[in-house]
């Protein structure tokens, strides 16, 4: 897959409104410690304006016969108080940082977990990742440091202008005027570093992308020999997060060396048009001097406001990924209710002309499908590749919903029901048995949380993994690697049906649950499957007719459509497609003899 298929180049443009909402939503719920921190930043800069005065009234006084060390006193207290106040403010502002990022965190966590099924397949898992770890850290400074520093950086300019202005307005107009000019000029490049930290943003993300499609094909990518390329394909994203990081970069430098400029050329301007009214008796020494030292003081707030500004196109860049995430459709829970009526019993399932497609743009795949299955007992769903069978089972999950007919569950459309108690009731083992990295432990109780040891070794006996998990020198809290790496195929299926099992479902789906079994352990399984058919609806898709001959009833699917329903011998006479799968597999007999047939 080439680079620009993984990168993600949907991000919307926030207006500027829409940035400046989205960035208050966060930090919102910490504005007063956001106050706090301003506050602190305030007063600490306030006491440090204060300094020029002290400074000045110390000047004044070295000519006459006042003592200076009340003046000297008080400067020192200035400063002390002054940083104090300021580390107390900066601890602040960085705790609430980081607070503003853990909630942007968890609001993101929460609801990709809860997205629903097809916003998931249109995205790439990778960049989603990337949101919640890199674009959150951004937040961190657009959200505190920026607002901060743009409040008090311009209060602390403001009020310095004020006192400038105070002491000589001339000497300020000189000062504003070469600030303005190169103010003017930096505001000019401020979008660029914006445009150059999303292109950032997005290769980054695009870096977690690939990197996440590579692991989760680990050994596909080395048996093909693709290692170089996929690294090359990595590489490409990460040279490419590195020259627009270097791009933002060298405007910041640009911005930031600008004021740096301006402040030194008004400090030049200043000490040329002050020296000269100093000569001619228009300010006294004093007042010169005081006012350099303002201008001085002035680079702190100035750098702070081009710094706000700097971080917030940065951040604004950010904020529009992650609100992008944001706005990903997540499940709806359904109606609040209470518990079923039919709770603890075998769940009876209907279809009726169940119409659907995944997405509106895509042909559909059940043409108005119908069938019934009542309470317990075993109905097996065959037919070739494609036919939908798959997603007979997506749909009874509510992963997708129906685009017409209905889903009925013990007579109750299936959207009536509180979302959690539907999925409550059923045990599903996906067609590719996904185990999760944890201990064997953390796998079988995934679904059953409070599952107590007893059950847990039951459902090991009938799982068929009581002889594995005492084999494993660590037993049940055997480590089992990512995805289950450590286990076999089979060991993965019997673990994801053990799981099933151990929720204690009125409705068990099993997709190819048994395909990758021994002989003696599919015939072994199959018995459980029987076994628990007794009291609970299973529903099974297997390609390998040998499993479900003995089915109590099985549904022929094909190209969308339910073509027959009946058992194994009725369909063998009637049905010309389940005869020639059954011919093709060896099955054409009476079920008894078929049972044990492999395939
Ligand atoms: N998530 C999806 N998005 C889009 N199309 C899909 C998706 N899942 C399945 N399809 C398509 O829907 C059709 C039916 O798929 P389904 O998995 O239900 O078939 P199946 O009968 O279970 O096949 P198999 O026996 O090969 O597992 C196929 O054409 C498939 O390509």
């Amino acid at each position: 897959m080439p680079a620009d298929d993984v990168r993600s180049d949907t991000t919307p443009a926030l207006t500027a409104g829409e940035t400046w909402r989205a960035l208050y939503g966060h930090f919102r719920p910490h504005r007063w410690a956001v106050v706090l921190g301003a506050l602190c930043a305030l007063a600490g800069a306030a006491a440090g304006l204060a300094q020029p005065l002290a400074a000045k009234s110390l000047v004044d006084r070295l000519g006459g016969s006042d003592s200076i060390s009340g003046v000297l006193i008080l400067l020192t207290a200035l400063v002390l108080v002054g940083t104090a106040i300021e580390a107390v403010g900066a601890y602040v502002l960085d705790r609430t940082a980081e607070s503003v990022v853990l909630a942007a965190r968890r609001t993101l966590i929460g609801r990709l977990l809860r997205l629903r099924l097809p916003e998931v397949e249109r995205t790439q898992p990778g960049d989603l990742m990337s949101r919640v770890t890199s674009d959150t850290t951004l937040l961190k400074a657009v959200t505190t440091r920026s607002v901060v520093a743009a409040i008090s950086g311009g209060v602390t300019f403001l009020a310095t202008i004020v006192l400038m202005g105070l002491m000589d307005p001339v000497l300020l107009g000189v000062t504003l005027g070469v600030i303005l000019l190169i103010g003017g000029a930096v505001a000019l490049v401020m979008p660029q570093i914006s445009k150059a930290a999303k292109k950032s943003q997005e290769a980054v993300g695009e870096i977690s992308t690939v990197l996440e499609r590579a692991f989760g094909a680990f050994r596909t990518i080395k048996a093909s020999g693709a290692e170089a390329r996929e690294a090359a394909v990595v590489d490409r994203a990460a040279t490419r997060a590195w020259k627009y990081g270097v791009r933002s970069s060298k405007w910041e430098a640009v911005a930031f060396t600008s004021i740096g400029l301006s402040v030194q050329v008004s400090f030049l301007a200043v000490l040329g048009v002050g020296g000269a009214r100093v000569a001619s008796g228009e300010i006294p020494v004093s007042t010169l001097v005081a006012f350099l030292l303002f201008l001085f003081y002035l680079i702190e707030p100035v750098t702070s406001l081009v710094d706000a500004a700097t971080q917030y196109q940065v951040g604004a860049a950010a904020i529009a990924r992650i609100v992008e995430a944001e706005r990903l459709a997540t499940e709806d829970p359904g109606p609040a209710g209470g518990a079923p009526a039919a709770a603890g019993r075998a769940a009876a399932v209907e279809f009726d002309d169940v119409r659907f497609r995944y997405r509106a743009e895509l042909p559909y795949v059940h043409h108005g499908v119908s069938f019934t299955v009542p309470g317990a007992g075993m109905t097996a769903f065959v037919g070739p590749s494609g036919a939908g069978k798959t997603t007979v089972f997506g749909l009874i999950e509510r992963f997708y919903e129906t685009s017409g007919g209905r889903i009925l569950i013990d007579g109750r459309d299936i959207r009536e029901w509180p979302l959690a108690e539907l999925r409550a009731s059923i045990g599903y083992v996906e067609q590719d048995a996904p185990v999760l990295s944890g201990t064997l432990r953390e796998n079988l109780v995934f679904a059953a949380p409070d599952a107590a040891d007893d059950a847990i070794r039951d459902v090991l006996v009938r799982a068929r993994l009581d002889g594995l998990v005492d084999r494993l020198p660590d037993g049940l809290d055997t480590v089992v690697g990512h995805r289950g790496s450590k286990l076999s195929g089979g060991e993965r299926q019997r673990v994801a049906i053990a799981r099933a099992l151990l929720r204690r479902p009125r409705l068990l789906l099993l997709d190819e649950a048994t395909s990758q079994l021994d002989a003696v352990n599919e015939m072994a399984l199959r018995d459980v499957v029987a076994e628990v058919a007794r009291d609970v609806t299973v529903l099974v898709v297997a390609h390998r007719l040998s499993t479900v001959t003995l089915a109590d009833r099985i549904v022929v699917m094909d190209a969308g459509r339910v073509r027959a329903v009946g058992t194994h011998a009725e369909l063998v006479a009637r049905d010309p497609l389940y005869g020639e799968l059954a011919a093709t597999q060896f099955l054409a007999s009476a079920p008894g003899e078929a049972a044990g047939a492999r395939i």
